[in-house]
């Protein structure tokens, strides 16, 4: 069944949507931002975006080139910009690995993990590899990554898009993430763009509504801060874990992040870049967590008109 809601509609009604496709994410979103704002944001088409390999191209020519297309900046990201088409993936510079299709808000993760040149980073869940490109340019292809990810099913997709964005330096693996827990202190960053609900990218597609089940969010939750608690084993002292995920369900969040505060060392740092969030959740629904994941950045798709994303940036001391 295709859903069709009008963004431009009365908010009455999009509201009642969400209540009669996923009555239980209704009542969740609620719970999480009430407002009218947010729900008719959670509804409008994302803006297209990419950002430019510079492993490929400087940014100020794949600019000059593309300035017919080119709507704005993403302020957050020097190499992100907004597009004013669809289907961009007819076009040259996205065939020969010039531009890579992403999100404006999954540009962030990335940013924060403090990447050098010569770096050895692990990308504990890789598929299809839109950060790992990401990463590989800030590495300026020297160092190493393992791009990591569980399901074969996507490591084509991965190995294709690292091969045309021209990556040399990415290890492909296909592990349970947790494996690699065993590798204590061996990588300088590390990155944990989780599975989850996806309860972030309904803007994305609709179908999202119908597919999100809270029963879900809970064995997710489980993996994420198994996830998450090899990734802290594996970085080195001082390194950078960054977690990251496109939902706004605070199980998946605020509670992984709570979980590692509780239970290891690390120490959150905020993250600093010109990007709008809301406040993250120290109490939710009967639960309480640490007021350190206030440094947490949470997007609601209304914040800085993107996706619903959250970010949190951690350091072993
Ligand atoms: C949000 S997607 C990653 C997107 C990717 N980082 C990017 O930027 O293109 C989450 C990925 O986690 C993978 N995954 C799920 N369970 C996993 C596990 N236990 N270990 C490693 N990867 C897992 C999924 O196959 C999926 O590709």
């Amino acid at each position: 069944m295709k859903v069709f809601i009008d963004p431009d509609g009365d908010i009455e009604e999009i509201k009642e949507a969400f209540r009669l496709i996923n009555p239980e994410l209704y009542e969740r979103l609620l719970k999480i931002d009430g407002s009218d704002e947010f729900f008719r944001y959670m509804v409008k088409p994302l803006r297209v975006s990419v950002r430019v390999n510079t492993l490929k191209a400087e940014v100020d020519e794949v600019v000059e080139n593309l300035k017919e297309l080119i709507t704005g900046r993403v302020p957050w990201c020097e190499e992100g910009f907004y597009l004013s088409i669809d289907e961009f993936s007819r076009i040259p510079e996205h065939q020969l690995g010039l531009i890579f299709s992403q999100e404006a808000a999954s540009m962030i993760p990335p940013l924060v993990m403090e990447l050098e040149p010569k770096m050895t980073v692990l990308d504990i869940a890789a598929s299809p590899g839109a950060k790992t490109t990401q990463i590989a340019q800030y590495l300026q292809n020297e160092g190493c990554i393992v791009a990591n990810d569980v399901k074969h099913s996507r490591i084509n997709i991965l190995i294709s898009n690292l091969q045309r964005c021209g990556v040399l330096i990415a290890k492909v693996t296909v592990k349970d993430g947790r494996y690699f827990g065993r590798f204590r202190n061996r990588f300088d960053a590390v990155l944990v763009d989780a599975p989850c609900s996806n309860m972030g990218m309904i803007r994305k597609n609709y179908r999202n509504i119908r597919l999100w089940k809270m029963r879900d969010c809970y064995g997710l939750s489980k993996l994420q801060k198994s996830l998450l608690m090899a990734a802290y084993k594996a970085v080195k002292p001082g390194g950078v874990v960054v977690y990251s995920t496109c939902t706004l369900e605070p199980i998946e969040n605020e509670e992984v992040v709570d979980y590692i505060l509780r239970n290891t060392d690390a120490e959150i740092e905020e993250v600093n870049l010109p990007v709008k969030g809301v406040e993250p959740f120290t109490k939710f629904d009967g639960k309480e967590y640490s007021e350190e994941v206030r440094k947490c950045l949470r997007l609601h798709p209304q914040s800085s008109d993107t996706e619903g994303f959250f970010v949190a940036k951690l350091r072993k001391p």
